[in-house]
């Protein structure tokens, strides 16, 4: 670890992130900005700057990315001024809704965002959102119209569709390509004179604000800063505001992007803080450190703990494996707040455990790096949401797995989880995309032209969404239409649970919750798309999907025909050894019911695209 250069003050600091629709030029463009003051090629030394703080690099844990400080002197101007030097702190945000809350403290640790809109598209639907984001947080907003240097550019198009959806006004924006570094130099400018220095006093009681954190092995937890009010120094003794767990601070220090050590982070610094923090569950993204000594009257406003929306059985394919997954959820725990895990029995799949997720993304991020990362053979059951279910002695009981959904009549009442759906997409979609709307059973709230294009807002279940409704809606508008969410609570529905026999038993990992007038439908497309995945037997196995015991639909896996039989077994000794041990590796994601092999793919029978 070197020692930071002297403390700049805060006139001088500009505190920023960059905010845009997926595939817009985000990456792209900050990276010509770092090339442009200098800093380029730090990004590719990040992992050895990171390594001088003896930081664990143990696979399976990544380094988040951290914020970037970089100086800019302004260009000297003809009358002799200019020539002033600034630091940017650039604060990177996930690019997802499933971490939006992480989007939102990360703009909280700033005084302005960059707004790109990619010019050959115009606003999309996370442009909206992330814009609402920055102005929620009273964020300087600049807006920039990325990507000119492509022919179907029209940046003045572009820029109208930022005055008319969000209110900023057209002229405001800065026309620019991370490809061609054009407008560049407008842009670092604009981030001079438009975003303003952070504000705060450094003599006031400590506020300073958690906005990201990861896990070191020797240093305990690393929590990334924004000083609000007052100084952070090293050998302070600090208290978190949700929990009031106190903790000694060991060492401050900025971002180069390495860990540099400092002595101290005083109001509008952004920086890291190692405290001895030993869980990441005791210091989450969100919270306020304040001082022991002389704390703040009051946190920064909406701290939420991360919770988890979405969950889903994770199972090793091999019983023997399940220590090694226990293990490897742990490792994935330290690092991340918002993922969580208990132990679950299913009768059909044995032991495993029941996981949490921010979003479906976040579920196919963790169980990827299982996979690949850990070495492990998963069997995932379909992802559901948390209903609430008030029974009929007056209780109220979460459910997060369908398996353990009440029957019917201990039930008063079910209510699930809605959310605020915004879709972006050009008018010729408009009929089709409504209609897919409302077979989700989505409410339509406004509808507001821009341009060419329409913005519909509906409020829709959570679990509607879950499973194909992205892909539906890139299919029926040719991959135009964007979409974004936020959740808005709980309402009333009423749903069932559908239970999956194979073989005349039921497999309670195989159960889902569905809105009563889409039983049918769902029991059909689950028992058929078993029937396809399940591999034959000497004998018909029967699905049949039912409510309470009541059959509602059937489909049967054929058996062998005698003849393919006979085939198989005459003939070449070593083709039918080969055949053998393909059918070994097909066996790995499958899971044993009696004789009947159920494979990964018919767990996920509900998620298939095709209803
Ligand atoms: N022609 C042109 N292409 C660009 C420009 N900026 C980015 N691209 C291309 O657009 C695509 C997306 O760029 P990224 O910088 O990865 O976009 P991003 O917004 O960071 O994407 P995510 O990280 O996935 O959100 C890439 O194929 C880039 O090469 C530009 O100014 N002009």
């Amino acid at each position: 670890m070197t020692e930071g250069p002297a403390a700049p003050t805060t006139a001088n600091i500009r505190n920023f992130s960059i905010i845009a629709h997926v595939d817009h030029g985000k990456s792209t463009l900050a990276d010509r900005i770092l090339e442009r003051l200098g800093a380029m090629g730090e990004r590719d030394k990040r992992d050895q700057t990171l390594d001088t703080l003896e930081l664990e690099r143990e696979r399976g844990i990544t380094i988040k990315s951290t914020p970037i400080r970089l100086q800019y002197t302004r260009p000297v101007r003809a009358d002799g001024t200019g020539g002033e030097v600034y630091t940017f702190n650039l604060i990177d945000t996930p690019g997802h809704v499933d971490f939006n809350y992480e989007v939102s403290r990360s703009l909280a640790a700033c005084e302005g965002v960059l707004l790109l809109v990619d010019a050959s598209q115009g606003v999309e639907a996370q442009t909206i959102v992330n814009a609402y984001l920055a102005i929620d947080s009273n964020l300087e907003i600049v807006p920039v119209v990325n990507k000119i240097d492509l022919p179907a550019a029209d940046p003045e198009g572009a820029a109208r569709e930022l005055e008319e959806v969000i209110g900023i006004p057209a002229d405001d924006a800065v026309f620019a390509s991370g490809k061609t570094g054009a407008g560049v130099p407008d842009i670092l400018e604009a981030i001079v004179e438009r975003i303003p220095p952070p504000p705060g006093d450094p003599a006031a009681p400590l506020k300073a604000l958690i906005f990201d954190s990861f896990f070191d092995a020797y240093q305990g937890v690393i929590l990334f800063v924004r000083v609000l009010e007052g100084t952070l120094r090293a050998k302070d003794r600090i208290t978190l505001f949700s929990n009031g767990k106190t903790f000694d601070v060991d060492k401050v220090g900025t971002f180069t992007p390495g860990l540099v050590v400092g002595d101290a982070l005083s109001a509008g610094w952004v920086g890291w803080v190692a405290a001895g923090v030993k869980d990441i569950h005791d210091a989450q993204v969100g919270d306020t450190i304040t001082g022991f000594e002389q704390p703040t009257s009051e946190p920064f406003p909406g701290f939420k703990p991360a919770q988890p929306v979405v969950f889903s059985g994770l199972y090793p394919t091999d019983t023997e494996d399940y220590r090694k997954l226990r293990e490897a959820l742990e490792k994935l725990k330290l690092n991340d707040a918002a993922f969580s895990f208990e132990p679950e029995t299913s009768e059909a799949l044995g032991f495993g455990f029941r996981c949490g997720f921010l979003g479906l993304l976040h579920a196919e991020i963790i169980q990827e790096r299982l996979e690949r990362e850990y070495d492990l053979d998963l069997i995932a059951t379909a992802p559901a949401v948390v209903y609430r279910v008030t029974l009929t002695n007056g209780e109220i009981f979460e459910t997060q797995n369908p398996a353990e959904f009440p029957t019917r009549d201990r039930i008063t009442s079910v209510e699930e989880p809605y959310i605020k759906l915004s879709v972006m997409l050009p008018e010729e979609f408009v009929g089709p995309v409504m209609q897919l709307l409302q077979e989700r059973r989505g409410a339509m709230q406004t509808m507001n032209y821009v341009g060419k294009r329409v913005e519909l807002l509906y409020e829709v279940p959570f679990g509607e969404i879950l499973y194909d409704f992205h892909d539906r809606l890139k299919s029926i508008s040719r991959g135009y239409a964007s979409m974004d969410y936020e959740q808005i609570g709980y309402r009333e529905g009423d749903l069932r649970k559908v239970d999956i026999m194979v073989n005349n038993e039921v497999i309670d990992a195989l159960a889902v919750i569905v809105h009563e007038t889409k039983t049918y439908g769902l029991g059909r497309k689950i028992v058929d798309k078993m029937a396809e995945v399940i591999p034959r037997q000497m004998f018909p196995v029967p699905i049949q999907a039912t409510i309470g015991g009541k059959i509602i639909a059937r489909a049967t896996v054929k058996a062998y025909r005698k003849d393919v039989l006979a085939k198989c077994y005459g003939g070449d000794i070593s083709r039918k050894k080969k055949l053998l041990e393909k059918q070994k590796k097909g066996r790995a994601r499958m899971k044993q019911f009696g004789t009947v092999e159920v494979p990964q793919e018919a767990f996920l029978a509900v998620l298939s695209t095709d209803d």
